[in-house]
This record gives structure tokens, sequence and C-alpha cells, in this order.
């Protein structure tokens, strides 16, 4: 059996560690300058492990995206797919051409123009000066930058190295592009191009590796999402699988979980429990609704003990798990306080000014300052509803409320033209 062209991964990572010596040795030293890695045999002692046995694949055109937590490893393993770093132990099978956008500024001289930086990175990333004149016009154009093309890139904000960096990579030909964390620092229209550009270059058959603290981003972005953890992958799979994954790894501080749909991770505290859940006053969780509709929940939820500065928050969720509205009741004034052994029947009403499609809600009792400490409950994609829309005067998830009106203003044999109001 002959393997199709385009199964090929374009990457592959097979049980790739990789250790950092935290107080390193002469001896260490000098191995690792003479290209002898103190991790091939074993970690020497003292070394910190960032990476430890991480393999994944990337096949063309596919998006993935890297979260986790500060420090798990995300920016070490796109350094050693990019070449910047070698493994100590596994393989790293990653295309000759990688296109790499890890730090902003790095590899731009700071002395030299925005427009020598361009002609420099260019020839870095290996594009060829037929490419480079066919597309000179294009980067400059896509960065914006204006006259500050020609001025020495020390004085760039990282919005403008973002820029800069973006417009090249994104002309630059390479079957795989990485981009570590950068776009965060550019200006939300700049953003939604860049996004618009990666989504050309994944029609085109390239691939990304896409490293994001947005999970919205990297929602809408990716097929699959990886989740690093203290230099393990805890999950590889769809981004809103793995989203949830690593929110309830958060909440664990740091514990490994993967909640299924529906499923009510382990919380800090099981003090307060969910005893009853209706929609429109049915002990259901699942139902059907028309555009518009009111939604009304009824959440009967006990403590055992005394607890106070509460709140239940509510997620709306697209079927692609990407946030579209959330609220809790501390928002709205009113803290959850309870006495021993107390049920408390939080009622909330929500009009569902959605498109037609499925939706879901995930339900969490935490605390009413940070939903990071003192969790009582999470209750993932706890409840599924399909929003139904008989006659639509309007496409995408949201039904903002919007008035239209059309007149003339302006005839050609009438004198007068109406000013705008
Ligand atoms: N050159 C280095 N020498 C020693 N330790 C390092 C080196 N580079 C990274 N580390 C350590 O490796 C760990 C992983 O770092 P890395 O930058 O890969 O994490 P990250 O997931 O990208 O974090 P963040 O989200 O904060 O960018 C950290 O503890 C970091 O301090």
């Amino acid at each position: 059996m002959t393997t199709q062209p385009h199964k090929q991964p374009v990457l592959a990572l097979h049980g790739v560690r990789k250790t950092f010596a935290t107080q390193p040795s002469v001896r260490g030293q000098l191995a690792r300058l003479l290209g002898f890695s103190a991790g091939r045999g074993g970690p020497a002692a003292g070394d910190k492990v960032v990476l430890d046995g991480v393999s994944l694949q990337v096949h063309p055109g596919e998006a993935v995206g890297i979260i986790g937590r500060n420090g798990s490893g995300k920016s070490t393993l796109l350094k050693l797919i990019a070449g910047v770093l070698v493994p100590d132990a596994g393989v790293v099978h990653a295309p000759e051409r990688v296109c790499a956008i890890l730090e902003l500024g790095a590899g731009f001289d700071p002395h030299a123009t925005g427009r020598e930086n361009l002609r420099m990175q260019a020839a870095l990333w290996g594009m060829d000066e037929q490419t480079l004149r066919v597309n000179w016009q294009r980067i400059v154009d896509f960065a914006e930058l204006g006259p500050a093309i020609d001025e020495p890139v020390r004085a760039y904000s990282s919005g403008m190295l973002l820029r800069l960096a973006f417009a090249i990579a994104i002309h630059t030909p390479a079957p795989l592009l990485i981009i570590d964390e950068a776009l965060a620092v550019g200006d939300l229209a700049f953003q939604a191009k860049c996004l618009a550009a990666l989504r050309e270059r994944l029609s085109q058959g390239d691939a990304l590796l896409f490293v994001s603290h947005d999970l919205n981003s990297v929602k809408s972005l990716c097929q699959r999402a990886i989740v690093l953890q203290r230099g393990r992958v805890l999950i590889d799979a769809d981004p809103k699988t793995a989203a949830d994954a690593y929110v309830a790894s958060l909440l664990q501080g740091g514990g490994a979980v993967a909640p299924g749909d529906g499923g009510v991770s382990p919380a800090h505290s099981a003090a307060v429990q969910m005893k009853q859940l209706c929609l429109n006053g049915q002990p259901v969780r699942e139902c059907v609704l028309v555009s518009g509709q009111t939604l009304r929940l009824d959440v009967d939820l006990q403590s055992q003990q005394a607890v106070h500065g509460l709140t239940l928050g509510l997620m709306v969720h697209t079927a692609m798990g990407l946030d579209l509205f959330g609220t809790h009741t501390a928002m709205r004034g009113q803290p959850l306080n309870f006495q021993p052994g107390q049920t408390l029947r939080v009622s909330m009403e929500v009009d569902l000014l959605l498109g037609a499609g499925e939706y879901t809600l995930t339900l969490a009792v935490h605390d009413a300052h940070d939903f990071t400490q003192r969790v009582f409950l999470w209750a993932f994609h706890c409840v599924r509803i399909t929003v139904v829309e008989p006659a639509a005067s309007a496409v995408g998830a949201v039904r903002l409320p919007c008035r239209v009106h059309v007149r003339a203003i302006h005839t050609p044999n009438s004198e007068s033209t109406l000013p705008c109001p």
C-alpha cells in the first residue's frame, strides 16, 4: 500500500526531551559547546527537564494550537522545531524551510531600517531574490508602517515589530509557519488581517503551529490543539476539548483532568453541590428554542458549610466551543452566601439572541472575585441548546438588535438633500 503524499506529516516529533542546566558546570558547558548534550545519557543532577517525551505530528494545511500555562515548555518546543535548539533525546523531523516568529524583533538588526531588515529577514527565511522582488511592495503594504519603514527598527514599538515580522513571514514560501504569542501585541484590525492571511496560507496547504493564551483565537483558527503541562503533552485533541482540559488543569492547580462533555470537574471543595437544574421549568439538560426566546435557568445549589462571597457563572459557547457570552451572579450584584445545609435557588433569564445552530452552556460556582480561586463546581457544556430560526433576517451566531430605515435623501429633480441626522 502506498501512502498518499498529502497524508505525510509536514512535521513529526518522537519522544523529544530537552533539559536546561540550572547550574552549568564548566564540564557541562564544554560538553554542550562540543555538541555532546548532557541529556543524552539522562539529565545531570540539577538539570531542569523542560520537555519530556513529546511526540506529535502536523499535516499539510493543518493549524495546530499549542496551549499551556507559563513555563510549560511551549516556546522551547517551537525553538526545537525551528532548529534554534537541539533536543537532548528524541527526533524532530521538520521541513527544511520553517518560517518562525518566536520573539518579536529577534533576528532584526536594531540599527538597520525596516526596509533593510525586510531584505535581511527575507533572505534568512530563504526567500529568493525573484520572490522578494515580486512580493516587496505587498510586504511593505501589508505592514502599513508608513514612513517608519525607513526608520531604524530600534525605534519601533512591539506592535510595529510585529507588523514587519508578520508581513515578511506571511509572504515567505514555507510549508510550516510558527507563531509564538506574537499576535497579542497587534491591534485588533491588524490581528484580524493576520488571521485572514493565515487562513489563506492554510487553504494553500501550508501548516501552522500557533502558541497563544487566547483560547478563542486557537478555537477559531486551529483544527487541533495540544496542551503542554510541565513539558509533557496533557492532551492532543480538537480545540474545544483541549481548551476545556486546559481550563480544568488550571483550576486543579496543574493536575491532569480531561473532562468529557457535560462533565463536572473535580473542584477545590465539594462543599457546594448542584442539586437540580431546570431549563424553562423542566429538569432537562437539552432544549430547543426559537431565536430570541428567553431561556430561564433555575439552579439549586446546596452547601454543607457556611461559605460567603461565591458566584454562579454561566458561559454560552458555540458548537465549536467559542465563548459567546458570559456573566455571573456577583457581576449582577448577587453574590452567593450559604449558611450550613442551606439550598439557594439561582434563577437566570437570558434572551437567546442567537442564530440557528447548536450551543452549549457551562456553569461554575467559584469565588466572586477570582474564578481560579475557591472553585466549588465547574460543569463544562452541561446544557445543550438547539436554536431554530424560522425566518432569518441576519447571518452569523448572534442577533444584535438592529434597526434599518431606507428613505430617499436626494432625487435628481429635487432641490434639497437631507443632512445626516
Ligand atoms: N535557555 C534556558 N535556560 C534555562 N532554562 C530555560 C531556558 N529557556 C527556557 N527555560 C526554562 O524552561 C521552562 C519552559 O520555558 P518556555 O519558555 O518554553 O515556557 P513557555 O510555556 O513558552 O512559557 P510562557 O508561556 O511564559 O512563554 C521555564 O521554566 C524556563 O524558565
